[in-house]
């Protein structure tokens, strides 16, 4: 909880209605790491050399695998049934998930572990196999969980083992996803990178694994690197983390050192499923993806029971019946069985056409037999951050609204309605987990669509409390009442925890503070490194804070936070005027305190963004009717003089009324270009100015 003053988040707003049906922003008390700001808008810049996809081209198809979408046979060819694979009895099934702090060595770790049991031949081996979005592997990250069947023959007994192994995102804007697949399994390594140790997301996965009453195997990655410390990082994963390690592997994923053992660790220390007395089936879905021949793809964990080809299964939260076309597991290609029993992970495919018909989260059983009772699903993912998404051609609005559709299926967190704004048309309101999020839901929709689009300054979820009424939640500044008719507005707060060194922890705490952090915990951990505490506003922390933070502890710090509720402050609306004209999606809310500052800064963005014209085009950041910050961008002047040698003042005079006019006119009916980034201006300006207080 953050202070005396912030409420408790859950109570809080399950006491509140929705913003316009929509789901509740930021308040759940989830444990976050977070990323994203200029880091993720420079991997985006980096990412946007990369040549378009043809239009029409579905995620699925545009992708290789379960998550980006599997690859689909082309509709004529029938499946080749495999039965070898469901031969394996349950208690030679183990399910486990690949946890780990971004870039610790998780997808390599999985490449090791395919290789070694043959899942894929040679030919076909790549790096980060699991990673096949195009994004994810540009990017180097994991964005969707992955899952893959692998066959191991246990040297100790001879015998064949199946282990079912899901590779998870780091970063926090795909947290989600990492809750998602553990609860689809029994065990988890937890990989911690030799050079680093433990970090923010290392604590934070574990103690998702551990909720789930997963049982951890530690692999200490990397220890190939020179500057590996596997003793220090063994005695930070006990002290710190709190797990035992005595059956920790020492390893490294890119040597191929330790891996046997990890094999051999798997079998012998996570627990086999739990094989149910009850005959009704009951599937846990823990992803799906949309193919354009197949429709939608089912990806399951069968928790009780049996499922089987041809067999009549409900989705119990829609209750939809369907026909089972096709089931199989994933090795990782798609390899279809004749029936996947209790323990399985695998998919299925029964011809769902829609979205809202195949849920993450939901049950499938029998129609024959249904169980009375639906599996725990997953929690709703929260979206922190609003933006509204745009095309650039209105004509492109249904082309847009179905890739929104087709990207929510295969990523639970993304919400949307429609939004209508006088300055940019019909189009949507989104929202997202972070910046991260919102950058690679922008980039899919441009490649894997073909569409252009334009995303509105990022926005938190605002309380306010009206003179007249209840309080309610404002996601977008345009929905903000005016002065006189507001009591008060109030933001969300972070319980943020930062881990850093020693050396750096002055720094950071500068940081904080200017970002109107307020102290509340110093920890030491062991080998000269350190826990900040800090309760700081979200809208602080969803900018660029995570690249400021890598950058003054020179990329050894990590952080982690937790949503902790909403406070009162002294919070104003800030407009952009451009050329005298409102611009509606430039609007923000900020501190009072801290309003001159961002405004000087984003005129003077705005200033180096915006195209020059045939006109002076103004700048105005104003808050009410006062402006807070101005600056100008001077005109294209054409010299209408050029042809007029010496002779009549008068035709001279003509001459520049005459261009005045077309000035004018182009003020009052022509548009200033307002480019992507003018939109994104906000999130870079610099917000640690000399009048950054509470
Ligand atoms: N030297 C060395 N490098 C490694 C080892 N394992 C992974 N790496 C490198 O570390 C970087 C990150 O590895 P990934 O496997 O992408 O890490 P990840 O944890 O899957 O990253 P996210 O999916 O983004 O969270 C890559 O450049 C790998 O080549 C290792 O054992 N030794």
């Amino acid at each position: 909880m953050a202070g005396g003053s912030a409420l408790d988040m859950a109570a809080f707003v399950s006491a509140l209605p929705a913003v316009g049906g929509r789901p509740l922003a930021a308040a759940d008390g989830r444990r976050c790491v977070a990323g994203g700001g200029v880091h993720a808008a420079s991997a985006a810049a980096a990412a946007g050399g990369v040549p378009r996809r043809a239009r029409g081209v579905s995620m699925v198809a545009a992708s290789k695998g379960p998550a980006g979408g599997p690859k689909s046979d082309a509709p004529s060819r029938k499946p080749v049934i495999n039965d070898d694979y469901t031969s394996v009895p349950t208690e030679r099934i183990r399910n486990l998930s690949i946890i780990a702090h971004i870039d610790h060595g998780k997808s390599t770790l999985a490449d090791r572990l395919i290789q070694a049991t043959d899942a894929v031949g040679s030919r076909d081996m790549k790096e980060q196999l699991l990673d096949n979005m195009d994004l994810e592997r540009e990017r180097g990250i994991t964005i969707k969980l992955q899952a893959v069947r692998l066959n191991y023959v246990h040297p100790a007994d001879g015998l064949l083992y199946a282990i079912n192994l899901i590779d998870t995102p780091g970063h926090v804007d795909f947290s989600y996803e990492v809750s998602r697949s553990l609860m689809a399994c029994e065990g988890a390594l937890l990989v911690v990178d030799a050079t680093q140790g433990v970090e923010a997301q290392t604590l934070a996965n574990t103690y998702i694994a551990m909720e789930n009453n997963l049982e951890i195997i530690p692999v200490i990655n990397k220890i190939d690197m020179h500057s590996a410390e596997p003793d220090r990082v063994i005695r930070e994963v006990e002290e710190v983390v709190g797990i035992d390690c005595s059956n920790a592997v020492l390893a490294s994923a890119k040597a191929g050192i330790g891996i046997e053992e990890i094999l051999s660790n798997i079998v012998e220390f996570i627990p086999p499923p739990q094989e149910k007395a009850t005959e009704s089936l009951r599937a846990l879905i823990f992803d799906s993806a949309y193919d354009a021949y197949r429709g939608v793809i089912v990806y399951f964990r069968v928790m009780d029971g049996v499922i089987k080809k041809g067999s009549k299964v409900r989705f119990m939260a829609t209750g939809r019946d369907f026909e089972v076309d096709e089931i199989g597991v994933l090795s990782p290609r798609m390899v279809p069985v004749s029936e996947l029993s209790c323990g399985e992970v695998g998919y299925l495919v029964a011809g769902i056409k829609t979205v809202e018909d195949a849920r993450v989260g939901d049950t499938i059983t029998n129609v024959r037999l249904p169980a009375t009772e639906a599996l725990p699903g997953y929690e709703e993912a929260k979206p922190m951050v609003f933006s509204g998404v745009f095309p650039s051609d209105a004509s492109q609005f249904n082309a847009l609204k179905d890739a929104l559709q087709k990207l929510k299926l295969n990523d639970a967190a993304l919400s949307f309605e429609a939004e209508n704004s006088s300055a940019m048309g019909f189009g949507f309101r989104c929202g997202f987990l972070g910046l991260l999020h919102l950058d690679v839901v922008q980039e899919r929709l441009e490649r894997e669509y073909d569409l252009d689009i334009i995303t509105t300054a990022p926005s938190v979820v605002y309380r306010v409390k009206p003179t007249k009424g209840d309080a309610y939640l404002v996601d977008n500044p345009a929905d903000l009442p005016d002065p006189n008719r507001r009591e008060y507005i109030e933001e969300p707060y972070v319980r943020l925890e930062v881990i850093t060194p020693e050396e750096f922890v002055g720094p950071i705490m500068e940081l904080s503070q200017s970002r109107r952090g307020e102290f509340v915990d110093m920890r030491f951990l062991v080998q000269g490194r350190t826990t900040l505490v800090y309760d700081l506003p979200l809208a602080e922390l969803v900018t660029d804070f995570f690249d400021c933070i890598k950058s003054r502890s020179k990329g050894y710090a990590s952080m982690e936070y937790t949503l902790s509720g909403y406070r009162k402050n002294k919070l104003v609306k800030m407009d952009v005027c451009v050329n005298g004209e409102l611009i509606e999606p430039l609007s923000c809310i900020l501190h009072e305190d801290n309003a001159y500052d961002i405004g000087k800064d984003l005129t003077k963005k705005l200033k180096e963004i915006i195209p020059r014209a045939q006109f002076k085009i103004p700048i105005q950041a104003m808050i009410g009717a006062r402006v807070v910050a101005s600056s100008t961008i001077s005109a294209l002047r054409t010299d209408v003089l050029a042809k007029c040698y010496g002779g009549d003042i008068s035709r001279k005079r003509k001459l520049l009324d005459k261009q005045k006019k077309g000035k004018k006119r182009l003020r009052a009916f022509g548009k200033v270009n307002m480019p992507q980034e003018a939109f994104m201006a906000i999130v870079a300006v610099d917000r640690s100015g000399p009048s950054t207080r509470n």
